[in-house]
């Protein structure tokens, strides 16, 4: 492009900061997909009238140049020296007198071949207010513009490959799924549902022919070639309003709702940009979509009398989306598969007017509209110029500026198609009036940004998918042939499937014919003779068939009655089987309850043996626990033992000890005891009855009180005796008995003996016996008066003891009988007579000594014998020596 003069370019004075590396990357697939400008259309629009003054010229179908203002204005001849007319170069120029026609076809028809071929294209007007914005885009019911004649030549095209109306449905995320044909087509039962009952999408029925739509409608533009037949198309709309910075959907149903909810731009999976939740159309025809068209652009008109808005101060943009699927092996139906859908889009945007608002002197409302309006250019010229820059940037591999997008929601929503791919087209409308010299010059300086940037080129989809081509054409042969068959009265024609590989092979070159053409018509005549053919063949086979499945009946009937004898005998043996399966059952029922008994028998067993090993091993335990304690006990009994043998011992030794000491002791008082009878004696032989040698008996009361102490009494009497010629008196149970002292016994009274003898005294059978004089003898001494009565002076006791060798021994104690003070007597022993008589038949060796003999000798046993005494009559003895016995 050539421009004098040419916008400066800045130059960075600083070092740009690293890009992000998603913008980086961004910029690396940029720079290595294959690019093309932006492609800048110029149109002018004609003067008002012809009195208006112009300040452009269009130098060629390329070049338009632009004077300065007060040249024109007041020289009407360029001056020496002032500044020269500027020369701006676009893709095209279109004069005043450019038809619509022209336009489209040189601008929007290459952006419609992109949408057949799968790829997105953008086509904005861009220029100040009453420029022939509008009048380009959308034209009027005489000059239809870009978007009627866009969608007349796409329908054109589609026509006859449309697939039937929500066979695609859109998925709310910018995507479409693909619907099986019983879900379309109850959609479409309920959308026609919806039309009867009240109304359409807006609310009123759908006229079939709206004369001023049919009128935009109806042109003249030839269909796109290159169409892939083996594709369904449909046909989808939106239509959306940028104002104040807010988006809007104006073919949203609000119901009773007068404003419009403003929308968001959120961004799909493949990275494009979408206006969520916006309402998508699918339309089928032109007058449809313009139809819907109208609604939106009536929507848009009331919302902007509620906002007290103007239509030029909002952006509007038309997007028409072809979706387009493969059709399957029989080229009928759409393949279910999402995947194999390819959406295109093509974007029609009437920007707002482009004047600033110092020269439109806006106040309020319209200043702020003008703002925004301003703002979003602004940001649009901003993005362009940075995408320009680092697009000029990229070879040289320097840092990238963010390009601001989310600035404003028309770069916003249309980020994907400078960001991916597509194709951009703008068009600028030039009012050549003079007073809009400023606005134009930077309109033509945003239009000279605006071609230096590049866009990468769409990628051509990928087509085929293994599928045989042509595969649509085929089908449509094959069902002409098959309903002109029909036609001439072959009614089996109906009924026969499609076979294209039968289409396929009546030529090598079939996918490239046309279908109205001669070839065409000699290829149908030629598949409805092989239809003929093959139905007479069907025929034939058919009869055929007929005998072999009467055939086979039969057959199968005898079967049918073998089968049926089978199952007869089979339903008879499922009896038995039954029968012996239920036995069967039962015994095995049996075996189980046995074989539980068992096993519960087996458990008890097992418990019990688990007892008698706990109770062996208690048992054992014990035993060891006893034969432990046996030896305890053993150890301890040796160990007693010997203690108690030591003890014994020492016991022992203790008491040979004591009676060593005892015997010492009464040797001692035996020694005295015989030095005091000694001294008796003495003095007994000095005066016969000494006073102080009394023998103190008992009282009578007391000898007499208990008849059973009789053998006690003579034991102690005997005791007395013992101790041989001693005056020995008993001690008084209560103090001492005193012997009445007054007392003399004449000497010449003769004496009167009280013989107290045994009851069965000892017959000694001797020839010597004992004679006293006088005498009266008692076995029982049971009153005191025959002591103290009768004359009694003397008393003598009798006493006899025979020993193991028949040896008998008599011992005679007398005593003078002496009456006491308190009338009783007391006896004072002075003779002990001693008879012993040997037996004849005693062995000397084993001779007892008896009391008398030891005593005599003096030995230990008289020693006992009057501790013996002494202790059981509990008398005090004193004795003396003399001592007389008597063999
Ligand atoms: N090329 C043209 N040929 C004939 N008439 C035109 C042409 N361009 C514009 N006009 C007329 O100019 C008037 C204003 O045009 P239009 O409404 O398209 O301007 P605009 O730029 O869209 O304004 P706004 O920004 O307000 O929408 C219309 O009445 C239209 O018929």
């Amino acid at each position: 492009m050539k421009q004098i003069p040419r916008t400066p370019m800045r130059i960075p004075k600083t070092p740009r900061a690293q890009p992000p590396a998603s913008v980086a990357e961004n910029r690396r697939d940029v720079c290595e997909k294959a690019q093309d400008p932006v492609n800048v259309f110029c149109r002018v629009r004609p003067l008002q009238s012809d009195a208006d003054l112009t300040s452009l010229r269009v130098k060629n179908a390329t070049t338009i140049c632009l004077n300065p203002q007060d040249q024109l204005m007041q020289h009407h001849k360029p001056l020496p020296g002032a500044q020269r007319e500027i020369q701006y170069i676009f893709k095209h120029v279109f004069q005043s007198d450019a038809t619509q026609r022209e336009v489209f076809a040189a601008v929007a028809q290459p952006l419609v071949e992109n949408l057949i071929r799968g790829r997105n294209s953008l086509l904005f007007t861009y220029g100040v207010t009453g420029s022939g914005k509008t009048f380009t885009m959308t034209g009027n019911l005489r000059h239809r513009g870009i978007m009627p004649r866009c969608l007349d030549v796409l329908f054109r095209t589609i026509s006859d490959y449309q697939a039937k109306k929500f066979v695609f449905k859109p998925d709310k995320l910018n995507g479409f799924e693909v619907l099986s044909e019983e879900d379309a087509l109850l959609e479409r039962q309920q959308e026609m549902n919806r039309r009867f009952a009240g109304g359409g999408r807006f609310g009123r029925k759908r006229k079939d022919s709206d004369p001023e739509i049919a009128s935009q409608a109806s042109v003249d533009p030839s269909p796109i070639a290159g169409l892939d037949e083996d594709n369904m198309y449909s046909v989808f709309v939106t239509y959306i309003e940028i104002y104040n910075n807010s988006v809007y959907d104006l073919l949203e149903v609000s119901g009773i709702q007068k404003t419009l909810q403003s929308k968001i731009i959120r961004e799909d999976a493949k990275r494009h940009m979408f206006v969520h939740g916006v309402t998508e159309v699918e339309v089928k025809t032109v007058e449809e979509a313009l139809e819907v068209f109208q609604m939106g652009q009536k929507r848009k008109r009331m919302g902007h009398t509620v906002l007290n808005a103007e239509s030029s101060r909002s952006h509007s943009v038309f997007n028409i989306r072809l979706v387009q699927a493969p059709t399957d092996n029989q080229g009928e139906n759409v393949i279910q598969d999402r995947q194999t859908i390819t959406v295109s889009q093509l974007s029609l945007v009437d920007l707002a007017g482009s004047e600033r608002s110092s020269r439109t002197k806006n106040t309020g409302v319209r200043l702020r509209e003008a703002g925004n309006i301003n703002n979003s250019l602004m940001t649009l010229r901003t993005c362009l110029e940075y995408l320009r820059e680092n697009q000029q940037m990229c070879n040289a591999m320097g840092a990238a500026k963010k390009i601001p997008y989310r600035d404003s929601k028309i770069t916003h929503m249309f980020k994907n198609y400078f960001d991916g791919e597509g194709q951009v087209s703008m068009i600028v409308c030039i009012n050549p009036r003079i007073e809009d010299y400023d606005e134009n010059m930077q309109v033509m300086k945003f239009a000279e940004l605006t071609q230096e940037v590049q866009v990468a080129r769409a990628t051509p989809i990928i087509t085929g998918l293994g599928l045989a081509p042509g595969r649509r054409r085929a089908n449509k042969l094959f069902k002409i042939a098959t309903n002109n068959l029909t036609e001439l009265g072959i009614s089996e024609a109906k009924e026969l499937q499609v076979d294209l590989g039968l289409v396929y092979s009546l030529g090598p070159d079939f996918p490239s014919y046309q279908m109205n053409s001669p070839e065409t018509e000699i290829k149908i005549q030629e598949l409805m003779f092989y239809l003929e053919q093959r139905i007479e063949k069907r025929r034939q086979l058919r009869d055929s068939l007929k005998v072999k499945s009467d055939n086979f009946r039969q057959i199968l009937m005898r079967m049918e009655q073998d089968n049926l004898q089978l199952r007869t005998e089979v339903a008879s043996s499922k009896v038995v089987y039954k029968q012996e399966r239920e036995r069967s059952a039962a015994l095995e029922n049996k075996v189980r309850i046995h074989e539980s008994s068992i096993d519960v028998l087996n458990n008890t067993l097992s418990k019990r043996e688990r007892q008698i090993e706990e109770l062996t091993y208690k048992l054992n335990e014990k035993e060891n626990l006893l034969t432990q304690k046996e030896q305890e006990k053993e150890k301890q009994k040796k160990k007693f033992s010997s203690k108690l043998a030591v003890e014994s011992d020492k016991k022992k030794r203790e008491f040979e000890q004591k009676l060593r000491e005892q015997r010492v002791k009464l040797q001692e008082r035996m020694r005295i005891k015989d030095e005091k009878l000694r001294l008796v004696s003495n003095i007994l032989q000095a005066d016969d009855v000494p006073p102080s040698s009394l023998i103190r008996s008992q009282s009578s009361e007391d000898l007499l009180s208990d008849k059973n102490r009789e053998g006690a009494f003579t034991a102690r009497t005997e005791t007395c005796v013992a101790s041989t010629r001693m005056d020995i008196y008993a001690t008084p149970r209560h103090g001492a008995i005193a012997a009445n002292p007054r007392h003399r016994r004449s000497r010449s009274a003769g004496e009167k003996w009280l013989e107290h003898r045994s009851a069965k005294p000892i017959p000694l059978g001797t020839i010597m016996q004992p004679y006293l004089k006088n005498r009266k003898s008692v076995t029982k001494l049971t009153d005191l008066k025959e002591l103290t009565g009768n004359g009694t002076t003397k008393y003598c006791l009798v006493s006899q003891e025979a020993d193991t060798d028949g040896d008998v021994e008599t011992k005679l104690y007398k005593g003078n009988v002496i009456p006491t003070c308190g009338g009783g007597a007391q006896v004072v022993f002075n003779d002990v007579e001693c008879l012993k008589q040997k037996s004849p038949i005693h062995s000397p060796t084993r001779k007892r000594m008896s009391t008398g003999t030891l005593s005599a000798l003096g030995g230990p046993s008289t020693v006992a014998s009057v501790q013996d005494v002494a202790m059981r009559c509990n008398l005090g003895i004193e004795g003396h020596s003399s001592k007389k016995s008597k063999p």
